[in-house]
């Protein structure tokens, strides 16, 4: 065999036994590092930026990077929080007029690598709550952020139907029996977002899905590799 013809051989062997598999979904629809990074050279408008950068003033509560979570420990090594660059640039649209009317964001997830979520799947294998990694979560491609708002003079969060993942009824974005100032806080967070091209889910009040998250692919790739 030639020279180059080896080369090429032991390259490919070597993908095929360090390449990620995944027990869920055909792993060449999981982007790792490698992937991404070659991806997002072709096309940076699509990468992934931290969110503070872009919105310094945005408060961030990384609840998986605590053991404050229905896990119950810590699911991220770093306390930070990415999404896709339109993504961002919408968010700090809706920051800016959240602050003429004395309200800011809170955020507590927003990119979450794919590996994650099958964690997340198999302690609680409950789609209302948690994604299928069959198809993976909008987190996972860069496009969901959980969060809630806050009062600028205060720091408090405005009150809302329940906690940041309660798995119950009540945390449903159109639960009825509510008290009002609940129900209009809530309403006020679906409209802005609303406007700045998010939408709910049924199931959380807090979790938002950027529109057109589809032509963003699955990535599992650690926080400290971006
Ligand atoms: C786990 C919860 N915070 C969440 O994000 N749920 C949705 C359905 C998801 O996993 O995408
Ligand atoms: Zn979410």
């Amino acid at each position: 065999m030639k020279r180059g013809s080896l080369f090429i051989f032991f390259a490919l062997v070597f993908n095929i036994a360090f390449a990620q598999h995944y027990e869920y979904i055909d792993s060449s629809k999981v982007m790792g590092p490698k992937s991404y990074a070659a991806r997002v050279k072709q096309q940076p408008e699509l990468r992934l930026v931290e969110i503070k950068k872009y919105i310094p003033a945005i408060v961030l509560d990384i609840r998986y990077a605590t053991t404050n979570n229905f896990m119950h420990r810590k699911m991220y090594e770093q306390g930070r929080a990415f999404a896709r660059l339109p993504v961002v640039l919408a968010l700090k649209e809706m920051e800016e007029d959240l602050k003429n009317r004395g309200l800011g964001l809170k955020i507590y997830d927003a990119y979450r690598p794919y590996s994650v979520t099958v964690k997340f799947y198999k302690e609680t294998p409950d789609t209302n709550f948690v994604a299928d990694p069959r198809k993976g979560s909008k987190h996972n491609r860069g496009c969901a952020i959980d969060l809630s708002l806050i009062d600028l003079k205060t720091g408090k969060e405005l009150e809302m139907p329940t906690g940041f993942d309660s798995f119950s009824r009540k945390a449903a974005a159109n639960y009825p029996d509510l008290p009002a100032q609940q129900l209009a806080n809530r309403e006020l967070l679906k409209s802005i977002m609303q406007a700045h091209g998010f939408k709910v889910i049924a199931t959380e009040w807090w979790h938002y899905d950027f529109n057109g998250w589809a032509k963003f692919p699955l990535l599992d790739i650690p926080f400290e590799t971006i």
